[in-house]
């Protein structure tokens, strides 16, 4: 998907919501493990239920990749499912020397049809810049994460800035607007004005409402372009918003409060299509 078609899609749906399947087996309505595949199943339910209020799907590898074969079964039946016209989103958080990277792109571009995988820029540009290198896909590099883990090193000084700042600057030279975005935790808010005013036309991938106690409201305020230039993300907040039977009605009514709070904010700004 390329970057007109997801600002187009931010207008039509009056939405920047990521919903994070984050999918735990151990914490699925018990009703569903006599399924065949009952990650598959929570997921497919969850979609049918938000897949008008959202705008992206993120799927966090780890929770596939720890069941062996038999999660990337499931995530591969996954992402299959999710509607074209979504944006999707590996969270694999990849990162290795140029010639490995090139692999862990094919897996998530070519093999799954992702739009985007996370990379961790640690190991530097030759790390990133073979994600940049696929038709209307993107790299989504972590910048400032929402854990408390991003003081060790993030938010560290380097000369006269922070370290995030750095590395915001030079995936800004790798990439473009058009092929590159970043994550930014939800729970930076002292930092997000700086980095809207470090990168002023990149989207931002921004992970930590709802369960990590992000402010969507003042994401919004402090992050927003003219072009929205948001993904936010919650996944337990949604998919975990009730464990009954009608979990998935539990999940539309927690993504549908998204979605109407963003309706407000989008209407604060000219979106451009
Ligand atoms: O800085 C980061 C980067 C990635 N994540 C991921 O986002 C989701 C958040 O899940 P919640 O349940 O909404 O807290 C999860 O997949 C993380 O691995 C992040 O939280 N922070």
């Amino acid at each position: 998907m390329n970057r007109q078609e997801l600002v187009g899609l931010i207008k039509e749906r009056q939405s920047y919501l990521c919903v994070g399947l984050d999918t735990d087996i151990h914490k699925i309505p018990k009703h569903l493990l006599s399924h065949a595949d009952p990650v598959f199943a929570f997921n497919k339910a969850i979609i049918d239920a938000t897949k008008d209020l959202c705008v992206a799907y993120k799927i966090n590898t780890a929770f596939y990749e720890c069941m062996g074969i038999r999660g990337w079964e499931t995530l591969q039946r996954t992402v299959e499912y999710i509607p074209s016209g979504i944006f999707t989103i590996a969270d694999a958080k990849r990162g290795d020397i140029g010639n490995t990277a090139t692999q862990y792109a094919k897996t998530f571009f070519d093999t799954y049809n992702f739009d985007s995988v996370t990379v961790a820029p640690y190991m530097g540009k030759d790390s990133v810049t073979p994600f940049l290198a696929f038709h209307e896909k993107w790299a989504i590099m972590l910048g400032l994460t929402s854990n408390e883990g991003s003081q060790d090193f993030q938010l560290q000084r380097v000369g006269d800035e922070y370290l995030y700042e750095k590395v915001i600057r030079a995936g800004m030279e790798w990439g473009t607007p058009d092929n590159l975005m970043f994550v930014v935790g939800a729970t930076q808010t002292a930092q997000l004005a700086a980095i809207r005013r470090l990168a002023p036309d990149h989207f931002f991938l921004v992970p930590g409402v709802g369960a990590q106690g992000g402010s969507l409201q003042e994401i919004s305020s402090l992050a927003m372009n003219k072009d929205c230039g948001l993904l936010v993300n919650a996944s337990r907040a949604i998919i975990y918003a009730g464990n009954g039977e009608d979990f998935a009605v539990d999940a539309r009514n927690a993504a549908m409060q998204y979605q109407q709070e963003m309706s407000e904010y989008l209407s604060q700004i000219t979106v451009n299509s």
